[in-house]
């Protein structure tokens, strides 16, 4: 049997919110419609891929699979904002002040850190999530007897980009469901003619049942930089505890040559495993009472490179993988 991530379970809170001005709205609605209508004839795959406007009419990409298990992308910051399970619990946290009026990153879901986790020189954790990615492909192959949809998103260098970041580049997201799970395949390639660095995270955001009794099991030994005191000059110390808790404090640490599996509990009963390939450190992140509205309600564990820049030669690329399964606690 699946674990359901709402084992002992509670009723959810709304999860988007958010106002817009009106006529932007409409004005930016009419325009969705029928991109996302040409984005449903192109590339809709029936039962499996489907195209439809999000919240604030921004276009998504709808993966449907058999067990009826879902995933929701927004195009705009190549944003996964909905990961139910087969049971129709959500398993990822939109923020109540998340705006869809691209006048700022979605807050919630698994927006993208890239071409940098922050601080640092440009605004905190990039542009990948300030901007529109586009469709490159879709599928729905058997994988082996029942079909994975799947959507490959890319995001390349523009003049928006450039000015902050001068470097050629495509970066390659891949969202698939498998049965229930969700996983992620980030590639960046250097497609120009030098050198180039950068940091990254996926910042994924998880609904708890209460920040109390989320736990983060899987970093004790690790050595962490803990950045809620001065995020430009982190306390170093070594995690002793078996499990990293929440709700007293505001918790931002970056967990440094994190292993492949960790593992957020949610308080129900059941976990998030996360197995990654390729990404290095792990941040937990929960804002305590600088976001007294919603903080007791999510927990942020994402998968990062943040303590050295990864550097990629023109013609090659960089790859991390990552993969989402909701577990019974053990
Ligand atoms: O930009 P967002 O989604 O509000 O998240 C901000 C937080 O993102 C986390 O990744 C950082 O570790 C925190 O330091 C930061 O405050």
């Amino acid at each position: 049997m699946q674990a359901c991530i709402k084992s002992g379970c509670r009723p959810s809170a709304p999860a988007f919110g958010g106002r817009v001005r009106s006529d932007v709205r409409r004005a930016q609605v009419k325009v969705c419609a029928s991109a996302v209508a040409d984005m449903q004839k192109k590339y809709g795959i029936p039962g499996s891929v489907e195209f439809v406007e999000g919240q604030g009419g921004l276009p998504t990409v709808m993966l449907k699979h058999a067990c009826g298990a879902s995933a929701q992308v927004y195009l705009f910051g190549g944003a996964v904002c909905s990961w139910k399970q087969a049971s129709g619990d959500e398993v990822l946290y939109v923020r109540p002040d998340a705006v869809f009026d691209k006048s700022k990153p979605i807050s919630g879901g698994v927006p993208h850190c890239f071409p940098q986790f922050g601080p640092g020189a440009m605004q905190q954790h990039g542009f990948a999530r300030n901007l529109d990615w586009e469709v490159a492909s879709t599928s729905a192959d058997f994988q082996p007897d029942e079909r994975d949809p799947e959507v490959e998103l890319v995001l390349s260098e523009s003049d928006y980009t450039l000015k902050m970041w001068p470097h050629k580049f495509k970066a390659v997201y891949t969202v698939t469901l498998h049965g229930e799970q969700l996983r992620t395949d980030f590639r960046v390639m250097n497609t120009g003619d030098k050198p180039f660095e950068f940091t990254t995270a996926l910042h994924t955001y998880f609904e708890v049942l209460h920040v109390d009794k989320a736990k983060v099991t899987g970093l004790k030994g690790l050595t962490y930089l803990d950045k809620s005191k001065d995020p430009k000059n982190p306390a170093k110390g070594t995690e002793q505890r078996e499990a990293v808790t929440f709700g007293k404090d505001l918790v931002d640490s970056v967990y440094l040559a994190a292993p492949e599996h960790v593992e957020l509990e949610v308080g129900t009963g059941a976990a998030v495993a996360i197995d990654a390939t390729g990404w290095e450190d792990i941040v937990v992140w929960n804002p305590h009472l600088t976001m007294k509205a919603c903080y007791e309600n999510f927990v942020c564990v994402e998968n990062a490179i943040t303590n050295r820049s990864i550097t990629v030669q023109p013609g090659e690329s960089w790859r991390a993988t990552t993969n989402f399964q909701v577990v019974d606690v053990q």
